[in-house]
C-alpha cells in the first residue's frame, strides 16, 4: 500500500505564509479524493480557544469533519511562542498528548503546520524542530520572497540538515505589498547554494481567493499527480 502523502509545513519565521501553504496543499489533496487532515498541534494567538484560526482554516481546506481538539490539542490565547504562552499559565503541554493525536491521524494524507519558525518553544524542553524530528516527515520550508530571506532560509536549511530532516522544497511568498529587486535573484541563488527545490515566489495578492489559487498553483508540483489536475 502506497504511503499516504504527508508533509510538515514550517517557515523561516512567523507570518511568512505557512497557513496559506497548508490550506493550499490540503485543498489540492481533498480535490484528489485523498481525504487529508490538517494537524496544528500547537496554536497560540487564539482569540477564542474553541476557534483556533489556523486550525479552522486547515480543517475547512481539507473538508474535514474532525473536532478542533483532534486537530489542535494545544491551544493558547496569548500571541506568543506556545511554550511561553503555556509557561505564563503555569502549564506544561503534554508531549504524549501530541503524539497520541498524531497517532490517530498518521495513517492518512496529512499536512502538519508548526508555529512560527524552527526554534519556537513548544514546551519547557522542546522546540518545533524537535516536533519535526519526532514525526519524521519531510518538510516544506516557507520563506519570505524579498531581502533578508537568503540568510533566514540558509539558517533554517542548515538546522534541518543538522537533524537529518528531508526538505521537499522551499516556497517563497511575498506576504507584504513591499517588493524589492532581490526577488529577481533569490530563487536561483537558493537553488544554486543549497541544492534545494524552490517554488514561487507567490506574489502579494490581497484577494483571498486569488491568493489561495496562487498558492495552489505554486505547490501543485509537490502533490501526487492526480491531485493537481482538478
Ligand atoms: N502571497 C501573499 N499575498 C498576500 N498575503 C499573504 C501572502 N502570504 C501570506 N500572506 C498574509 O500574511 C499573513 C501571514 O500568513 P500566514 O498566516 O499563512 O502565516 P503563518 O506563517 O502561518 O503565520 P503563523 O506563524 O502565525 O502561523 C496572513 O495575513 C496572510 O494572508
Ligand atoms: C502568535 C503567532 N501568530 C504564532 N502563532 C507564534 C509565533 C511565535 C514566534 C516566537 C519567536 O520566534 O520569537
Ligand atoms: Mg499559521
Amino acid at each position: 500500500m502506497a504511503k499516504p502523502f504527508q508533509l510538515f509545513v514550517t517557515g523561516t519565521d512567523t507570518g511568512v505564509g505557512k497557513t496559506q501553504a497548508s490550506c493550499a496543499l490540503l485543498s489540492l489533496l481533498a480535490d484528489a479524493g485523498l481525504a487529508p487532515q490538517g494537524f496544528k498541534p500547537y496554536e497560540s494567538g487564539c482569540a477564542r480557544l474553541a476557534e483556533p484560526a489556523d486550525t479552522l482554516a486547515m480543517r475547512a481546506a481539507a473538508r474535514s469533519q474532525l473536532p478542533v481538539e483532534a486537530l489542535c490539542p494545544h491551544r493558547f490565547r496569548a500571541p506568543l511562542a506556545p511554550g511561553i504562552a503555556a509557561h505564563r499559565l503555569g502549564r506544561e503541554p503534554d508531549w504524549n498528548t501530541t503524539l497520541a493525536a498524531w497517532e490517530r491521524l498518521r495513517h492518512g494524507a496529512a499536512i502538519v503546520e508548526g508555529a512560527g519558525g524552527l526554534f519556537v518553544p513548544i514546551d519547557s524542553q522542546r522546540d518545533i524542530m524537535d516536533l519535526i524530528a519526532a514525526l519524521g516527515l519531510p518538510v516544506l520550508l516557507v520563506a519570505r520572497a524579498g531581502l533578508g530571506t537568503l540568510n533566514h532560509t540558509a539558517l533554517s536549511l542548515r538546522a534541518l540538515a543538522g537533524r537529518g530532516v528531508t526538505v521537499s522544497a522551499v516556497l517563497l511568498s511575498r506576504s507584504t505589498p513591499a517588493k524589492d529587486s532581490s526577488e529577481r535573484d533569490n530563487r536561483q541563488w537558493l537553488e544554486a547554494r543549497h541544492g534545494v527545490r524552490v517554488l514561487g515566489p507567490v506574489p502579494y495578492l490581497k484577494d483571498p481567493r486569488r491568493r489561495h489559487a496562487a498558492f495552489r498553483e505554486a505547490l501543485g508540483p509537490l502533490v501526487p499527480h492526480r491531485a493537481r489536475g482538478r
